[in-house]
């Protein structure tokens, strides 16, 4: 991979002196310039549809971003990527979380080795460990069906799993999916209260085995089901997802339900792997293995198609646009669906935590703006929350619009008036209203000419909020598996752009050494050592 500071290039500079033409426009008059812009900046793919032409671009812009993708190596890197080559270097290894759902032909080497044989292997015990479970041929320590699932984890081995089981919860079987993450106590307390250890089977999902949250919240379910069960049917209600298959066996888990990981695997990329059996137990394998199929459709569209048509592409490069030379800190994700509820907050970890870097892949500290703020809430929700700012707010605010064309009930008068504001918002963002238009409103209304001078300019909408809008077919396995990996791969493209390592994630360690160190202060009620702020807090807590 080059590692080339993207503010060097040709295209960089370009963009620049661009950007000051552009600046100034309103993305209505190009609009108006251009009777083929929306066909311009549209990709139509298989079942998605993307029209990215509410944007402040032009044909300039979109040359001279295809350009910096190609000066920055965007090709080279991809090569790298799929092939295993180690790219997180700074924890030496490969990112290979397509390999989880390449065909079963494909050959991807890892240490000289095809990794997917391996893969398969796992995915066999997948589908057989579900199958038993949903069949209710596997049963718990009474003899009776299991009922309720349980997933223990945190981070990529909670976001991945919860978000894709309430996302697909349309398509959920009779298992009733919980999620436990939160190290505190009345998180997982609230959640066992209700349960009954004879029907729940716990999947206990760490990468490590070493986190704090996971392992806490493991052992305190460990205690309360052997207030109910002998130690001897922990084998029949506990199963582990890690690549640390001894601290699993230590932590009392049967061999044989152990489901394994691999390092090639980033934790936040890690859904595919077993790290999604609550998932595959909810929907069954067959649609978790159409997830994964959604997934690999869009890893082949990502690695086979040009810059230009190529969606996780496009995505990265406009939105580098807008972090990088308007100065946009962040970026809203909209989903108009309320099953895609958690997506924002799940994409705030695999965005965040992969490119908020500010050292680049030299070691040296980066002179430009690195990773956006992400954040959203579904439509229509979110309208009747935030928007305000975003129409009349001070930030720009680049806004991804997630729409389906199908319901999943059916209920055609709720869906209309759903995308009826869909498409009304991304619509309202460009456009605005004119102080014209107002007036004309208001004296429609009857007010005085006095009185329309008084509060027209609040009424006043400027317009030229840039947004992407997705229409996809419907919701589904294959389709949200698309979307993910959509993101993914838009994350790599960015994270290959600002020449930082995406796949590593140094940031989040020193808050979980001193959390440990003040966990013994605690114990020896001790707040030296601490600044005086901290002192004080710790006081204040421990008397
Ligand atoms: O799966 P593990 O090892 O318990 O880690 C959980 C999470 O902790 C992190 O390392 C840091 O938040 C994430 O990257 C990871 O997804």
């Amino acid at each position: 991979m080059k590692n080339i500071n993207p503010t060097t290039t040709k295209a960089w500079k370009e963009l620049e002196d661009h950007y000051k033409e552009i600046q100034v426009e309103h993305m209505k008059n190009m609009f108006n310039n251009d009777e083929e812009r929306a066909d311009k900046f549209t990709i139509k793919w298989e079942d998605f549809y993307l029209d990215y032409s509410k944007n402040r671009m032009n044909e300039t812009t979109g040359k001279l971003l295809n350009k910096l993708a190609v000066e920055c190596g965007l090709k080279e890197a991809m090569d790298a990527y799929f092939q295993g080559d180690a790219i997180n270097q700074t924890e030496g290894r490969p990112v290979l979380h397509t390999a989880l759902r390449a065909s079963k032909t494909a050959n991807v080497q890892v240490h000289g080795e095809n990794v997917i044989p391996e893969v398969q292997e796992v995915k066999e015990k997948i589908r057989t460990f579900t199958d038993e479970v949903i069949e209710g041929k596997r049963k718990g320590f009474t003899g009776k069906k299991f009922t309720d699932i349980v997933n223990i984890g945190i981070g990529g081995s909670d976001l991945g799993p919860v978000m894709v089981a309430d996302s697909l919860k349309f398509y959920q079987n009779h298992l009733n999916l919980h999620f436990i993450s939160n190290v505190d106590g009345d998180h997982v307390h609230d959640t066992i209260q209700d349960l009954n250890p004879e029907t729940t089977l716990f999947v206990i999902v760490s990468k490590t085995f070493t986190t704090m949250e996971t392992i806490s919240n493991a052992t305190t379910v460990r205690e309360w089901f052997l207030k109910k069960a002998p130690e001897k049917e922990v084998s029949k209600h506990f199963v582990a997802v890690s690549t640390n298959l001894n601290k699993v066996e230590s932590f009392g888990i049967d061999p044989d339900n152990i489901f394994p990981m691999w390092d090639w695997v980033g934790g936040r990329f890690s859904l595919w792997s077993a790290v999604g059996l609550s998932v595959a137990l909810g929907i069954g394998y067959n649609n978790f293995e159409s997830l994964l199929e959604g997934a690999r459709k869009m890893d082949d569209h990502f690695r086979n198609t040009d810059f230009e048509k190529n969606i996780p592409v496009q995505l990265a490069l406009i939105s580098i646009w807008y972090n990088n030379f308007f100065g946009a800190e962040s970026e809203a994700v909209i989903p108009y669906s309320q099953y895609l509820d958690k997506f924002p907050s799940y994409l705030q970890q695999a965005i965040m935590e992969s490119n908020g870097k500010s050292v680049d892949r030299n070691g040296e500290k980066v002179n430009y703006q690195t990773g956006t703020i992400i954040w959203g809430e579904p439509g229509t929700n979110s309208q009747h929350a935030f928007f305000q700012l975003i129409h009349q707010g001070t930030k720009l605010i680049p806004a991804d619009f997630i729409g389906f064309k199908e319901s999943l009930f059916g209920d055609q008068g709720h869906h209309d008036k759903l995308m009826a504001n869909y498409f009304a918002q991304t619509e309202a963002l460009l456009n605005g209203k004119r102080e014209e238009v107002v007036e004309e409103e208001l004296r429609s209304m009857r007010f005085s000419q006095e009185e329309i001078d008084r509060i027209k300019s609040f009424k006043v909408f400027e317009g030229n909020n840039p947004t992407n809008t997705l229409l996809v077919q419907k919701l589904t396995p294959e389709s949200l598996g698309k979307l993910i990996a959509m993101y993914e791969h838009k994350i790599f493209v960015q994270g290959v752009i600002w020449n930082i390592f995406s796949y590593d994630q140094w940031g989040v360690e020193l808050g979980k050494q001193l959390a440990n160190k003040i966990l013994s202060d605690f114990k020896s009620n001790n707040s030296e050592g601490h600044d005086s702020s901290t002192q004080n807090l710790l006081k204040f807590y421990m008397n």
